[in-house]
């Protein structure tokens, strides 16, 4: 199997996740793209979709998938979404598509949230993939030198405008030992609109590819 095909195993297993009649949170990316596809084969079966970027938003309009916005509910049963990396605590990096705020605001409102990832995105440290940060335009120069003293490379995502009309810096290098304290500080960053870190909410529940199948693994 290659990686795209684990990615849609995770994706599809995913579907069993989903309460039916409820309106189910939706993440942004390539693996959640093979989730979406599976949803509107039970599309008669749930209320509506909240979704976390321009783009899910558009895929899921084409397979006739209901839009509901955040104005209309105080919470979701289910949010599904893939991540950049994932550590053993489900701890996250997400945000490589740039979706990081919108998808940080519905995993919010989420009771669960149900991370689908092949098995390459396991890590035991996170902090090999770049981590993203969505910044406001005309604070770049300053947050730029501010994530240098954390230790990290700052390095604009050249020509890459996020849904909110930001920008996204990726740092590179970060050995990232405490993902909740660095997540915190980050947060502390003026300018900063969000951090890719998704430690103090992260998944309750990892639907792990692998070429023997995908293993469901539930937080304590
Ligand atoms: O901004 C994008 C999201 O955080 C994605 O969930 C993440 O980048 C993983 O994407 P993919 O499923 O394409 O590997």
């Amino acid at each position: 199997m290659n990686q795209d095909e684990l990615k849609k195993a995770a994706a599809l297993a995913a579907l069993a996740e989903i309460e039916e009649g409820s309106i189910v949170g939706v993440g942004t990316g390539s693996t959640v793209n093979h989730f979406i596809d599976g949803l509107a084969g039970m599309r008669d079966r749930i209320r509506g979709a909240v979704s976390s970027s321009e783009a899910s938003s558009r895929r899921l309009a084409d397979h006739g998938i209901p839009l509901v916005t955040l104005d209309d509910i105080d919470h979701i049963p289910v949010y599904v979404d893939g991540a950049d990396e994932i550590d053993h605590g489900f701890c996250m990096i997400k945000g490589g598509g740039g979706a990081l705020t919108r998808e940080k605001i519905v995993a919010a409102v989420a009771r669960r949230f149900v991370c689908i990832c092949d098995a390459s995105k396991l890590v035991d440290t996170l902090g090999r993939f770049p981590l993203p940060v969505e910044v406001i335009p005309m604070a770049r120069a300053q947050v730029m030198r501010e994530l240098t003293a954390f230790g990290g490379t700052p390095k604009l995502r050249e020509g890459f405008v996020t849904d909110n009309g930001n920008l996204i810096i990726d740092v590179h290098g970060l050995a990232i030992d405490d993902p909740k304290g660095l997540e915190t500080r980050l947060n502390q960053i003026v300018g900063i609109v969000t951090n890719g870190l998704f430690a103090h909410r992260g998944a309750d529940v990892l639907l792990l590819a692998r070429a023997d199948g995908v293993t469901r693994l539930a937080r304590d």
